[in-house]
């Protein structure tokens, strides 16, 4: 599960005045769906260009299936759907399939194959243009998935699609790497990246600001206390953790709770003081902060583009 698919050390992209991407090193390992996390702009598909072979860096490298981008080699393995691929209207989807694994030099046999594998094969011999947009994004995932590529890239899969469509495309990219592929997504859309990612590369401005599991990133949050009586549990509370860690909230119903600046190993501590004062304690647990929160704290404090010398 640790082999390391895809690395990069410092890999920079500059675009006149503007660094696109900027000393990027982050590590995709097999079997994982990675998600790469961004504003537009942050500079997501540039890097999976690179990636690809598709955009000479300016500086820094890359290895990805153990072989520098965009040699035949790797590119074989690699099955990628960046800005979507021009599908013929006036074909059906497996004549699309076909064409592009013909192009490839697949069996077209391998269309039937990826159809099957987006649930499109009921619908494989509609044209393109009658597709809904859900069905338009799965061909496309099928096009990446044509001949069983070892990494799959995807930007930005669930671009444009409603709610039903999004479910569609999150249990097949975990289907996906279910069957030991690689699955390397971006995506600006943060409750998407925490249902979906395995692990995530935050992104603003070309930079990597973070690359962890959701978890890691949510957590360390502090603890969680409902105690009766919660003025009493406050009291406790200061004594066993110190005056500054101890905060009034409301939770999301409106029920008032403590918010403890501690982690997990302050919870036996607490647990026999709160009992000792005989409270009655409701709950004690981790507090975790949303992506959406942790995302904005992160980019809340990188400083605006540079320019680069
Ligand atoms: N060929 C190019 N020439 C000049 N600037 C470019 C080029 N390609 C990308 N950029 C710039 O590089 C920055 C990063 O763009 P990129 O498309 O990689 O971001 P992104 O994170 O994929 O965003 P989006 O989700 O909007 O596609 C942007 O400021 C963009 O304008």
């Amino acid at each position: 599960m640790n082999t390391a698919i895809v690395t990069t050390d410092k890999l920079t992209k500059v675009y006149g005045p503007r660094r696109a991407v900027d000393a990027v090193s982050m590590t995709v390992r097999a079997g994982e769906v990675y998600g790469f996390l961004g504003p537009n702009g942050a500079g997501k598909t540039t890097t999976m260009r690179m990636l690809l072979g598709q955009v000479r860096p300016t500086a820094g490298t890359a290895t990805v299936l153990g072989a520098p981008p965009g040699t035949p080699a790797a590119l074989a393995r690699i099955g990628a759907l960046v800005e979507g691929p021009g599908f013929y209207p006036y074909l059906s989807g497996r004549e699309n399939l076909r064409v592009l694994a013909t192009y490839r030099g697949l069996d077209v046999r391998a269309a039937d194959a990826a159809l099957a594998r987006v649930d499109l094969a009921g619908r494989a011999r509609d044209r393109f243009r009658t597709y809904s947009l859900g069905m338009k994004q799965r061909l496309g995932v099928a096009a990446a998935l044509l001949g069983e590529p070892d990494l799959i890239v995807l930007d930005e899969p669930t671009n444009g699609l409603d709610p039903a469509g999004m479910a569609e495309m999150r249990d097949l990219l975990v289907d996906i790497a279910a069957g030991g592929q690689t699955v390397l997504l971006s995506s600006h859309l943060l409750a998407e990246v925490q249902q979906i990612c395995d692990r995530v590369g935050v992104v603003a401005q070309g930079r990597l600001l973070a690359e962890s599991t959701v978890a890691e990133l949510r957590g360390g949050a502090g603890l969680r206390l409902r105690a009766d009586p919660l003025e009493t549990a406050a009291a406790v509370a200061t004594r066993v953790l110190g005056p500054h860690a101890v905060a009034m909230v409301d939770d999301d119903h409106g029920d008032p709770a403590l918010r403890l600046a501690a982690g997990a190993e302050a919870v036996p501590d607490l647990t026999r003081a709160l009992i000792a004062a005989d409270l009655d304690v409701h709950e004690i647990s981790p507090l975790e902060r949303s992506l959406e929160e942790v995302f904005f704290e992160m980019t809340a404090a990188v400083p605006a583009l540079e320019v680069s010398r």
